[in-house]
């Protein structure tokens, strides 16, 4: 089992919070800073392509901010000729590609690597060159993760998300198929020299048997935190997702 499981928080809907007024008040990046103060081992920030809620301005002084901290900005975007030139002129630690629907309220599904191939391995390649280590965000299927192998990315991320909604509807039977599938795709793509990070809808409640897969490295979390932050504070939410998490890896 990796040694230590990093967070990297989501800072997403932030900006969604900012946006409902048009104002400038809750500052993403202030939120970023705080989310390093209180423990993330990254952040992660997808900027869309209706910029529903991290804008341009926001990826660049997220950038700034994470460079002087030396923390990780994980940047989420479409496998779009645009956002590979946002992505190349920003150069963050990390890119990871995910798949967006304008008319989706959030990510509904993984990346069809297998089926996008020819165009997604071009933009692998490039941000890699660039410096970025480039993530897919993919479901736990052995093609999707053969795919990624062969567009040259060095981390696939897991969507979690079909999981998380299991839980939700208390479908404990389905939860529990969801996660053998998750479990075995991240020991099929360690096997294969992937880094595995997981991610999406991952809360107090459903994260530990997630934490506790061996071959995880990262978790990217982001809507609960935030919301959960209105409730009881940012940094004792991290604090306690940090608490859940490492419990589970004991
Ligand atoms: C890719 C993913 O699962 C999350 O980053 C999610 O996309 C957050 O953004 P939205 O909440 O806008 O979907
Ligand atoms: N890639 C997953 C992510 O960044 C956060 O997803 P969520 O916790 O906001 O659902």
């Amino acid at each position: 089992m990796s040694d230590k499981l990093r967070l990297g928080v989501n800072i997403d809907h932030v900006a969604t919070l900012r946006n409902a007024r048009g104002g400038a008040h809750p500052d993403p990046v202030a939120g970023a800073w705080a989310a390093i103060q209180s423990g993330a081992d990254g952040i992660t920030a997808h900027l869309r392509e209706d910029r529903r809620h991290m804008r341009d301005d926001d990826m660049v002084r997220l950038q700034t901010l994470c460079e002087s901290e030396d923390i990780p900005l994980n940047m989420e975007m479409a496998a779009t000729s645009e956002m590979l030139k946002i992505a190349l002129d920003l150069k963050p630690k990390a890119v990871c590609i995910v798949p967006e629907r304008r008319e989706e309220r959030t990510t509904e599904g993984g990346l069809d690597v297998v089926g996008q191939h020819n165009s997604v391995a071009p933009i692998v390649r490039e941000l890699t060159e660039n410096g970025s280590r480039v993530s897919l965000f993919i479901e736990a299927q052995r093609t999707q993760i053969d795919a990624a192998k062969s567009c040259g990315a060095a981390v696939v991320e897991l969507h979690t998300g079909a999981y998380a909604h299991a839980h939700e509807d208390d479908n404990i039977e389905l939860a529990a198929e969801i996660l053998k599938t998750l479990q075995d795709g991240a020991t099929y793509a360690h096997s294969l020299g992937l880094e595995v990070h997981l991610g999406h809808g991952l809360t107090f409640d459903n994260v530990s048997d997630i934490a506790a897969i061996p071959e995880a490295v990262e978790l990217n979390i982001g809507h609960f935190i935030i919301g959960e932050a209105v409730f009881m504070g940012l940094e004792p939410a991290i604090l306690e997702m940090r608490r859940i998490m490492d419990a589970a890896r004991v």
